[in-house]
């Protein structure tokens, strides 16, 4: 925690977190549930299995980031994670809540920043974040504290009275992150937060997110096509193709796996670990699709 970072901690699970900051094994050894349990999920769009038969469990305290390429469904297994669609087959858990039958209590534990604008160009962002603070029923006396505390976090102080429609995409993409972290959520849940920023900017949201999790001890979920910010801030990632995770482990680990299997006399890297697992299939789901490219451009959009 640096001395400028603002406590955003809150009330909601900050305290038993903050024992032991970004470390996943202390917070399962505290005997805490799992702070995401997917077993079997399944989730089809008419013929198309998005998400087919997901095993997946994510530790409380951890950064765990889930990779894939275009397609391979882990936008869909966010969302029936988030409960924003249902779970028709499997089993989804957030800290033990069942995401089918226990919606509200899930989406009371959890900050989501989706990949689509989630900001109104037209308000500021202190406006956005209050907004987002009345909707997860911040208690009305605390709401400009914790407006405040969010906007601080994410370094949007200075800005946070200028109209969110004035500011560049990695502003935005913050600003997003400080709506999602007004509600002091125990699980954060970002889905591509870095898509289509350049490289500055995408380091300035991972350390923002970081150093909030040092503060509170929250855990973070993550998709992302980005192998080398997997490689660098991911706890551990699970490799998702066609629908499932297909590897699992800590970045140093899958990479160590590949090295000893191929006798590599280089340490591979993460992306070369997920050709490795995916093999051909991976050309059935080439980059840039359609959805890819619109997202890419919205956000691109955004920073010009
Ligand atoms: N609303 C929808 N209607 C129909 N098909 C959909 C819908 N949403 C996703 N799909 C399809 O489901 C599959 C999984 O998509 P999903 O968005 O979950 O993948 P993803 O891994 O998040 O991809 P990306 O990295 O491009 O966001 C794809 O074949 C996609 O075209």
């Amino acid at each position: 925690m640096t001395s400028d970072m603002p406590d955003v901690s809150g009330t909601a699970g900050a305290g038993e977190a903050a024992a032991a900051p970004g470390d996943p094994s202390a917070a399962t050894a505290r005997g805490g549930v799992e702070a995401v349990s997917c077993t079997g999920l399944a989730h089809a769009f008419g013929e198309t299995r998005a998400v087919d038969g997901l095993d997946l469990a994510v530790r409380e305290g951890e950064v765990f980031g889930l990779l894939g390429p275009n397609g391979a469904g882990k936008t869909t297994a966010i969302r029936c994670i988030t409960t924003l669609l249902p779970v028709p087959a499997g089993m989804v858990r957030v800290f033990g809540h069942d995401a089918a039958k226990e919606r509200m209590a899930v989406r009371r534990l959890l900050g989501y920043v989706p990949q689509q604008l989630s900001a109104d160009s037209g308000l500021t962002g202190r406006e956005n974040t209050a907004l987002f603070a009345r909707v997860f029923d911040v208690p009305r006396r605390e709401r400009a504290a914790r407006v405040d505390q969010a906007l601080a976090a994410v370094g949007l102080a200075d800005a946070a009275d200028r109209l969110a429609g004035t500011y560049s995409g990695g502003m935005v993409r913050r600003l997003e992150l400080a709506q999602a972290l007004v509600s002091a959520p125990r699980l954060l849940i970002l889905d591509e937060p870095t898509i289509g920023l350049d490289p500055i900017a995408r380091t300035g949201v991972w350390e923002h997110i970081n150093a909030v999790r040092a503060v509170t001890g929250m855990t973070v979920l993550v998709t992302t096509h980005y192998m080398d910010e997997a490689d660098q801030y991911c706890d551990r990632v699970g490799l998702m193709h066609r629908g499932r995770v297909r590897a699992l482990g800590t970045p140093a680990a899958l990479r160590r796996g590949l090295a000893e299997r191929q006798g590599a006399d280089r340490l591979p890297t993460l992306e070369d670990v997920f050709r490795d697992v995916a093999g051909s299939g991976l050309e059935d789901h080439p980059a840039g699709g359609f959805r890819d490219v619109r997202s890419t451009r919205r956000t691109a959009h955004r920073v010009g």
